[in-house]
């Protein structure tokens, strides 16, 4: 295998770091190769001994392999984090460039150990930090609140940040004059201070003391040029990627186990109105510090922040993929004008772990499930890049996860985007890969081989037992005549030769065997790993498919509603005309047994005028009790009956209207005519038309 190809197609350059093994009663799988270079850059792994499906050797490289013994100041000098942290900060009058640096390992292979250190060592994090507040020095701008340097910084961010000093902020999460210390109000939109401070006094035992955080290894040898001419600021914000979504770390979020009805809200990754052209995390809290003080200080606080449970691999295990971001920006310090950013991203993941290593269990072992999910993705990211060094123009698929989206999609922008200004092209990326030389075979395994710059496997051949043949007892004469698929040459020597070339070919067969087995383990494994995005993909078009059905049916339900309502209108307006017709006519057969009724009176009092003038002269009524009389009345009695019983019928008709319709407004029409009816009726009669209601 040759020296790790360097093309400049290449995304990221890999470093290994070995750690001291925890686990000394462990064979040693892993091995480096003495080298003349001044650095080794391969190592083998060869499988233990107890494992007797596997014998091939496997030899990867890397940029530049670790041994146990280097130092934080090793990894931070010889991994090229200090020339990415020139490149962020940019030359003098240029603009700075991106930069990414990541851990990625087994779980407790010592990750967070390299990135953020320990209670006695600092991490690269810190020691960055450090350089750049040396780098930058005295010109840092002053960005208190009300300061100018604030608003414009405020304005000119574009990932709709909320943004604070450090001391305003250090001084709602712990102090107690936070109120005095609320800013006025920035263009950028800004939460209100007192929303940090839940609980001050439980916040304030936790206050991360300068004091008690480690100091070495000093970086007083390390001077790097910044711009003369140029002013800057350094602006911090913290976020995690957990479950998929992202969680932002400086939010003031209090940890769940105090407040378990604390809910935290996931970010977005998206394009904003002012970043058209690259995604940002938006939403973010960002905090402008002044020293490398107050930038320590907000990193514990985001750290107290990060989820952290303990599993069976590792009693403190990061469950969650860490992102600190370190954004340095520039303008000229005579001329002003808009500022530039260019940002370090530090990155510790999560670490990748075997479930039933892990002994977890529930939410605990969903957490592992997602995290090697994730993982998985990366891994087929970084090997489709480190496939596309030969020429090859293979998709990285980096949209996949969250994971992924955030570390990959601003190093390959959009067509729409593909017109960014040259320093929005990251630099190359750093990716730390740290490994356990006796810890777990098959994760560590499968890890290097998805990151290693190359990759080669060799078997190793079997002890020709030849010599051994040659050296020991001969073999007796009818031994070999009795050799399957002998020749039944007899000569020593032609017993010898055949037996030699059986050994060789079983070598080869088993050689070639050996190889076939590790292609299928790994087929196997991509296999389920290409099943795994399968199914993934699957579920998000089934969530897919179903918010599709729930806005048609919403839609639909819409639709029969708003045509219900319209078809409701016409039907009540028809029902109207149709009483109104009804009413009409009701009104035309009363108006008409009325005039019916009248006339009926008018004749008869006709009739009694008439005959009653001889009557009346003989002094008789048309009451009289004569024939004529009675006749008379028996006729109006029977004409009263029968209008009676006209009025009746048609009062029952508006009766079963009524009862039919629970429209108010024919209640009152049908009340309004039974009582204009009633008005008409005669009054004798009326106790016996009420009885009738
Ligand atoms: N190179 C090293 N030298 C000394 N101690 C180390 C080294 N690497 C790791 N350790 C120690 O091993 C323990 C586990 O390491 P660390 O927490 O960094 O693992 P990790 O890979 O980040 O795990 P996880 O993914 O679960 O967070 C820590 O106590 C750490 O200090």
């Amino acid at each position: 295998m040759e020296p790790p190809p360097r093309p400049s197609s290449s995304l990221f350059d890999v470093y290994l770091r070995l750690r001291p093994s925890t686990h000394s009663a462990n064979p040693r799988f892993l091995n480096v190769e003495e080298t003349d270079a001044p650095h080794p850059t391969h190592i083998t792994i060869k499988p233990p001994t107890n494992d007797n499906r596997k014998r091939a050797v496997e030899r990867f490289a890397f940029t530049r392999v670790f041994e146990e013994d280097a130092e934080q100041m090793d990894l931070f000098k010889g991994t090229g984090a200090l020339s990415m942290i020139e490149g962020v900060l940019g030359g003098h009058g240029r603009h700075g460039r991106d930069g990414l640096l990541a851990t990625l390992g087994v779980t407790g292979s010592g990750k967070s150990h390299t990135i953020l250190g320990t209670k006695t060592v600092r991490g690269i994090t810190q020691m960055s930090l450090d350089v750049l507040f040396q780098a930058t020095g005295n010109r840092l701008v002053q960005s208190f609140y009300g300061a100018p340097a604030f608003s414009s910084l405020a304005a000119a961010d574009v990932s709709e940040a909320n943004m604070f000093t450090a001391t305003a902020y250090l001084d709602a999460m712990y102090g107690d004059n936070q109120s005095e210390r609320c800013p006025s109000r920035a263009q950028t939109s800004m939460l209100e201070c007192s929303s940090f401070l839940t609980n001050p006094s439980s916040r304030s035992k936790n206050i991360p003391r300068l004091s008690a955080m480690p100091q070495s290894p000093a970086i007083e040898d390390i001077e790097l040029p910044s711009d003369p001419t140029a002013e800057y600021a350094i602006v911090i914000s913290m976020y995690e990627v957990y479950n998929d979504r992202i969680f932002d770390l400086l939010a003031g979020n209090v940890s769940k186990s105090k407040h378990p009805n604390v809910k935290r809200r996931a970010l977005l990754f998206k394009n904003t109105e002012q970043s058209p052209d690259r995604k940002v995390v938006a939403g973010l809290t960002k905090i402008i510090c002044g020293s490398l003080e107050e930038a320590l200080m907000v990193l514990e606080t985001g750290l107290m922040e990060r989820k952290v449970a303990g599993t069976g691999s590792n009693a403190v295990s990061s469950r969650s993929h860490g992102f600190f971001c370190i954004e340095v920006k520039k303008r000229n310090a005579e001329r002003k004008g808009p500022w530039s950013t260019s940002t370090l991203s530090i990155v510790d993941l999560a670490g990748s772990e075997r479930a039933r290593n892990a002994k977890t269990a529930g939410a605990t072992l969903a957490e592992a499930g997602k995290i090697n999910e994730s993982l998985m993705y990366l891994g087929q990211c970084m090997q489709m890049q480190s496939d596309n060094q030969d020429g090859s123009r293979n998709i990285v698929p980096f949209r996949q996860c969250k994971l992924t989206e955030l570390l990959f999609s601003n190093s390959f922008p959009s067509t729409t985007a593909r017109q960014t200004t040259h320093h929005h092209q990251p630099q190359k990326s750093i990716m730390i890969v740290t490994a356990d030389p006796k810890g777990d075979f098959n994760a560590t395994s499968q890890i290097l081989r998805y990151s290693a710059l190359a990759r080669e496997v060799t078997v190793p051949r079997i002890p020709s037992t030849t010599s051994t043949i040659l050296a020991g007892t001969r073999p007796k004469s009818s031994a070999s005549s009795h050799m399957p698929g002998g020749s039944g040459r007899s000569t020593p020597s032609a017993i010898l030769e055949e037996l030699d070339s059986a050994n060789s070919t079983i070598s080869r067969l088993t050689s070639e065997i050996e190889i076939l087995a590790l292609r299928l383990a790994e087929e196997t494994a991509r296999r389920k790993a290409v099943e795994q995005s399968w199914q993934a993909a699957e579920m998000r078009m089934q969530d897919l498919e179903q918010e599709i059905r729930d806005e048609c049916f919403a839609a639909m339900e819409e639709a029969v509603e708003a045509e219900r309502r319209r078809w409701r209108c016409a039907w009540e307006v028809e029902a109207e005309n149709q009483e109104g017709r009804l009413d009409a006519k009701i009104d035309v057969v009363i108006q008409a047994a009325r005039a019916e009724e009248r006339e009926r009176l008018r004749k008869l009092e006709r009739g009694f005028d008439g005959s009653s003038s001889s009557g009346r002269k003989e002094g008789k009524g048309w009451w009289a009790d004569d024939e004529e009389g009675r006749e008379v009345r028996l006729r109006v009695r029977e004409l009263e009956e029968e209008n009676r019983g006209l009025r009746m019928k048609v009062e029952r008709g508006e009766r079963e209207k009524v009862a039919k319709s629970a429209s108010p407004v024919k209640v009152r029409r049908v009340l309004k005519a039974n009582a204009s009816a009633k008005r008409w009726v005669d009054p004798e009669r009326m106790e016996g038309l009420d009885s009738d209601y």
